[in-house]
């Protein structure tokens, strides 16, 4: 099977664990967009009901055009399941978010869910997380600042660009700045220091946030429980 393919199953078989009346946190990526249309099926040809909280403008489009009723993060006081992708996981369960540019909104859905699913095809699957630059999403202020700090502190930070060579901006306006690490030893201390790093408003370490992976594979979806 290629990557789409593998996309496609993980993206239909996580749809599975949604039930009627469940509000429903909608990852962003090219995984999850064909999560999304898979609920969107459901929703039209089965009716069901559900309401959506999503993690970036390009998912709430999506979603609306599929006809899944979506509210904002705020009108709702919880979201029972949030289905993401991912750009890696470790054997700890530990994952790099951001390649698409919506961690921060992705890091506070992911927050208010009860249950955390994400939907990976196999190539994402590593041992120790860091070979995909860690996203970091700085405020435009001082964000130079910032860049040089990571520089001496020996992150190798990049600027995260668009095609027509600007620098990147996501839904809240700011910009990316993806570390390119390497394999990281310890994610807990690049966190904490990541987080503690004034002009950062998140970056893109999920540690300890996810319950269960459903992971593409040539044989068909398999299904991961954290520990
Ligand atoms: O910002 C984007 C998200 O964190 C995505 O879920 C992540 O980058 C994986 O995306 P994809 O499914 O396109 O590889």
């Amino acid at each position: 099977m290629d990557q789409n393919e593998l996309k496609a199953q993980v993206g239909a078989e996580a749809v599975k664990y949604v039930k009627d009346g469940m509000i429903v946190g909608l990852g962003t990526g090219s995984t999850v967009r064909y999560m999304v249309d898979a609920l969107g099926k459901r929703v039209q040809e089965e009716g069901l009901h559900i309401v959506g909280v999503t993690t970036s403008t390009r998912t709430t489009k999506q979603a609306e055009s599929l006809g899944i009723t979506i509210k904002d993060i705020d009108d709702v006081d919880h979201i029972d399941l949030c289905i993401d992708g991912a750009d890696q996981v470790d054997d700890d369960f530990n994952g790099i978010k951001g390649g698409g540019g919506a961690l921060l909104w992705e890091k506070i859905v992911n927050n208010a869910s009860v249950k955390k699913i994400w939907i990976v095809d196999q190539s994402k699957l590593c041992h120790r997380i860091g070979a995909f630059g860690v996203p970091v999403e700085v405020i435009p202020f001082g964000a130079q600042h910032v860049f040089n700090r990571f520089v001496k502190k020996g992150y190798k930070p990049q600027w995260r660009m668009t095609d027509d060579n600007k620098k990147y901006r996501t839904d809240e306006n700011n910009y990316i700045i993806d570390l390119k690490v390497g394999e990281i030893a310890d994610p807990h201390a690049l966190a904490e220091d990541l987080i503690h790093t004034v002009g950062v408003v998140e970056h893109g370490l999920f540690l300890n946030r996810v319950d269960m992976v459903i992971v593409g594979r040539d044989n068909g979806p398999e299904v991961l429980q954290a520990k």
